[in-house]
């Protein structure tokens, strides 16, 4: 990242994710990024890698003791790593070994009442307890004044567990209040993915969520940048894992990115792109490990808007489709759909419709499964009074994206070339100019992303 072009009074958040915190070594990476860059006065990390997944598996439910201990074994081997290495200090030590004993009280507990929601939340957020108390310490042993703060302080949500949504006005008022007069003073380090509500219980906003709640902490502190370093020097083109051709795209516009972090792009959480859109604040995206490979910004405009830009993909999705005679030139059935919907929290992602018939797929931000477990009996059996439905899993959602997408002659033909051998199950065109996408079955998708980015980003 290019450091001088911050000026001294400008106000970076920047948030590390799993694998950029993962040990002292990459801890120790993330605090050079740091101690370089005089703007950083907010440090939002996630969980240590492996460790939210470990507690995933105890939110669960594990009966059987010694697999139990087991798992919390991993997780303190994990922070213990760290902690050794900074020397052991007692006062942080002892604060450690609190959380630990937290982990284990509340995995007990859920191990004979499973998926306790506040409790399952409670669990999952000492994931980021833990590597933010650690990496304050560590910046501190590098004679930085740091202090680790809780971020339940500020980040004030409702109280939907597992998926809380952020009180924007409260948090802007109690970030104001509390953090902001501070900052000169010392770095503050804090906890991403998690909040709390009103009366103080602890929440969690989904999987990946910590790049959601850095995005919020610029937009309340008013910060000029937001800094997500992560494993990847920047937004590719595809997923790397999966494509080898794919590039770093130096420059991408809000619009493309919160399309790219909504179909699919890991890298991004989709919650990610609004509060920086609303608050004006430019997003940068880099690799903590190899800073000065530079990375990707992300801004209102851009100079080039190709119209291929990336494709993405989303696996795992289900797709709902619902059949009723009743809708042949009836007024209300979709307001009637959409309701019974929204009472059930679910926010449709795509839709396609006929005179019968009604498909949709599901907004699954922050879920592990695609959304599955949103369709409830309690849903199903809602929507069965009122039509037929049909749930399909397994498929993959592939979208293409770029600029004026639906304004340009020849996209549907090239994009459906590769497709010819495929089945396509829906298809979603025309209402945004910045993606085309459509639904295949989940065994087919590696191959069809892997040609499509071939024929659209890597021929000249
Ligand atoms: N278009 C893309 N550009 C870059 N990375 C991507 C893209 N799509 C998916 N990814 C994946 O996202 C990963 C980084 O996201 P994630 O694992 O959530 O990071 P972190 O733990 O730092 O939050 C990368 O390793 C990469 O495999
Ligand atoms: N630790 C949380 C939140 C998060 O955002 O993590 P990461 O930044 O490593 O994706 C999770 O794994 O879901």
């Amino acid at each position: 990242m290019n450091t001088h072009t911050f000026s001294p009074v400008s106000l970076t958040v920047a948030k590390f994710g799993g694998t950029s915190v993962a040990d002292y070594a990459a801890m120790d990476r993330c605090a050079d990024i740091i101690l370089a860059d005089p703007s950083v006065r907010v440090v939002v990390v996630s969980a240590s890698s492996g460790v939210t997944n470990l507690l995933v598996a105890l939110s669960a439910g594990v009966a059987e003791n010694d697999k139990r201990l087991a798992l919390l074994g991993q997780i303190a081997a994990i922070q213990y790593q760290i902690l050794d290495a900074l020397g052991r200090p007692a006062e942080v030590a002892a604060t450690l070994d609190q959380l630990l004993t937290e982990m284990d009280k509340h995995s007990a507990s859920l191990a004979h009442l499973p998926g306790e929601p506040a409790r399952v939340d409670a669990l999952l957020a000492l994931g980021e307890q833990c590597s933010s108390l650690l990496f304050a310490e560590l910046l501190r042993q590098r004679g930085e004044p740091a202090r680790a703060r809780d971020v339940r302080e500020v980040m004030r949500t409702d109280s939907h567990h597992g998926r809380a949504t952020p009180q924007l006005q409260e948090l802007a008022q109690l970030a104001q209040g509390r953090w902001a007069v501070g900052l000169n003073a010392e770095r503050i380090v804090t906890q991403g993915f998690i909040g709390a509500d009103a009366d103080g219980n602890t929440t969690t906003l989904g999987r990946g969520g910590s790049d959601f709640s850095a995005a919020l902490l610029a937009e309340a502190l008013g910060a000029d940048n937001l800094a997500i370093w992560t494993d990847v020097d920047g937004i590719y083109s595809c997923d790397p894992r999966l494509v080898s051709g794919a590039r770093p795209i130096p420059e991408l516009s809000f619009d493309e990115a919160a399309e790219m972090a909504t179909f699919g792009a890991k890298v991004l959480h989709p919650a990610t792109i609004l509060p920086a859109v609303r608050s004006g604040c430019a997003v940068f995206v880099g690799c903590s490990r190899s800073p000065e490979l530079g990375g990707t910004w992300i801004r209102n405009q851009t100079e080039l808007n190709p119209v291929y830009r990336a494709v993405s993909l989303r696996r795992n999705q289900t797709l709902l489709t619902v059949h009723s005679l009743n809708m042949l030139h009836a007024q209300g059935f979709l307001a009637e759909l959409f309701a019974i919907l929204a009472r059930h929290r679910i926010s449709v992602d795509l839709i396609t419709t006929s005179e019968v018939s009604v498909a949709l797929t599901l907004d699954s931000t922050g879920s592990d499964s695609g959304g599955r477990e949103l369709l409830t009996p309690a849903l199903l059996e809602e929507l069965g009074q009122m039509c037929r439905v049909e749930v399909e899993t397994g498929l993959a959602l592939v979208a293409v994206i770029g600029n004026r997408i639906a304004t340009t002659a020849g996209v549907g033909k090239r994009v459906f070339e590769v497709l010819e051998n495929h089945n396509v199950r829906m298809i979603c065109q025309g209402a945004s100019a910045h993606n085309l996408c459509f639904l295949v079955d989940g065994s087919e998708v590696d191959p069809v992303v892997q040609e499509l980015h071939g024929r659209l980003l890597e021929q000249v």
